[in-house]
This record gives C-alpha cells, sequence and structure tokens, in this order.
C-alpha cells in the first residue's frame, strides 16, 4: 500500500471490507454461542458448552462498506476463565452477554467488563452489554432499566436479545457495526463510495481494524 508520513493513501481497489475482531463474554450458557449462531446462519439448536473458544466470520454490509466480522465466541464456564483474556487481544468489539433470568450473569458481566477494563484503554473497543433470554420475561431477574442503566454508566451500547426467537440479535450486532465504522470514519474522513473505493486502513496490528479489497 502507498504511504506518506505513515497515513494509508488512496489505492484503487475493487471494492472495501473492513474487518473488525469481536468477542463474546459472559458466563456459562447466557446464550453467547446461540447469539453468535442465529446471527451467522440464522439458527437456534441445542448447542454444547464451548471448550477453549468458537470462531465464526460474518459480512455485513452497512451503507458504503462491508464489514467482515470475525466472532470469537470464547467459554464460559468457570474453568476457562484465566484463559479468555487470551482471545481479547486484537479485538475491536466486545458482547458483554448476561441472562435476563440471571442476576448473577449479570453481575459476573460486570467483572468481564472490569477484565476488559485492564487489557484495553478506555474507549479503544465497541462495547454492547447484552441482556439476553426476553423470551424467558416471565423468569427475569434483571430489569431492562438495570440492564440500562449500567451501560449507560459505563458508556456501552446496550439491547436485550433472545436468540431463541431472533429478537434483536441483527440489530444488536448492526448497532456495533454502525459504531465501528463511525469511529474509522472520524479516524479517516468520511468513507468513499462503493466503486471509488480505496484501501483506507489497511493497518495490521492488535486494536487496529483491517481493510482489504475484495
Ligand atoms: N429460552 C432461551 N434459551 C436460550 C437463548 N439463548 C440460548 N439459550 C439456551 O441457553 C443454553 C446455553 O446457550 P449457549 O449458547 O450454549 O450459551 P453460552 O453462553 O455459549 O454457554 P458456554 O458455551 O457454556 O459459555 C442452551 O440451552 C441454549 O439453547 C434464548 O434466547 N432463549
Amino acid at each position: 500500500m502507498a504511504q506518506a508520513n505513515g497515513a494509508p493513501q488512496p489505492v484503487a481497489a475493487p471494492s472495501q471490507l473492513y474487518v473488525f475482531k469481536l468477542v463474546l463474554l459472559g458466563s456459562g450458557s447466557v446464550g453467547k454461542s446461540s447469539l453468535a449462531l442465529r446471527f451467522v446462519k440464522n439458527d437456534f439448536k441445542s448447542i454444547l458448552p464451548t471448550v477453549g473458544c468458537a470462531f465464526f466470520t460474518k459480512v455485513v454490509d452497512v451503507g458504503t462498506a462491508s464489514l467482515k466480522f470475525e466472532i470469537w465466541d470464547t467459554a464460559g464456564q468457570e474453568k476457562y476463565h484465566s484463559v479468555c483474556h487470551l482471545y481479547f487481544r486484537g479485538a475491536n468489539a466486545a458482547l458483554l452477554v448476561y441472562d435476563i433470568t440471571s442476576k448473577d450473569s449479570f453481575c459476573r458481566a460486570q467483572q468481564w467488563l472490569k477484565d476488559l477494563e485492564k487489557e484495553f484503554l478506555p474507549g479503544e473497543v465497541v462495547v454492547m452489554l447484552v441482556g439476553n433470554k426476553t423470551d424467558l420475561g416471565e423468569k427475569r431477574e434483571v430489569t431492562f432499566e438495570e440492564g440500562k442503566e449500567f451501560a449507560e454508566r459505563q458508556n456501552l451500547l446496550f439491547m436485550e436479545t433472545s436468540a431463541k426467537l431472533n429478537h434483536q440479535v441483527t440489530e444488536a450486532f448492526s448497532a456495533i457495526a454502525r459504531e465501528l465504522l463511525q469511529r474509522e470514519e472520524r479516524k479517516e474522513g468520511p468513507m468513499p463510495p462503493r466503486g471509488d473505493a480505496r484501501l483506507a486502513l489497511g493497518r495490521g496490528p492488535a486494536g487496529q481494524a483491517k481493510c482489504c479489497a475484495r
């Protein structure tokens, strides 16, 4: 890629694909894998607890750009906690998931946020707090307001979802996508329309989005 003063320069390319790493964090059984499966394959089925980490990819079109999510679905079981931070590295976004029927999982999500804060500078990653399993409203232990207030205090995006009923799942990932692209635009200036594509980012190191020609 052509460079002047260290800044990526416009390069002719057929179209633009931004690549972002997103980690799914939260206690065991809150529905992280189910959210990933719903988003990537529009499916919901019985899934065994994740061992270590699972990996998914999905390309979404947002306005004039395409965005590829590399989704790292971490294991929520306590025995894997010590290795989870290894998957944080290079993340651009995190989905902090709790189960609205479990106060404990909500408290654990707050702990996960502290773990993230140890690894990243403030504002370095886009974090969304997600209260999953809204279809189980009769067993709800965490109110919408509790989730929203915590998210607002911590400057996080917030959404409640049901992976089972496909409620707000695409919307959650789309909101993250929009925020990530807006941040890139603020860094780089407005993105060009398709057909006037350039290699805007193309930076590999941890925490920075990669953009590549498709
Ligand atoms: N009712 C309901 N059940 C859900 C929902 N999402 C996930 N589940 C169920 O919750 C259980 C755990 O889901 P997983 O997606 O495996 O949860 P996880 O957070 O990935 O769990 P770990 O891999 O142990 O970290 C499964 O039985 C899912 O079918 C939902 O939106 N509603």
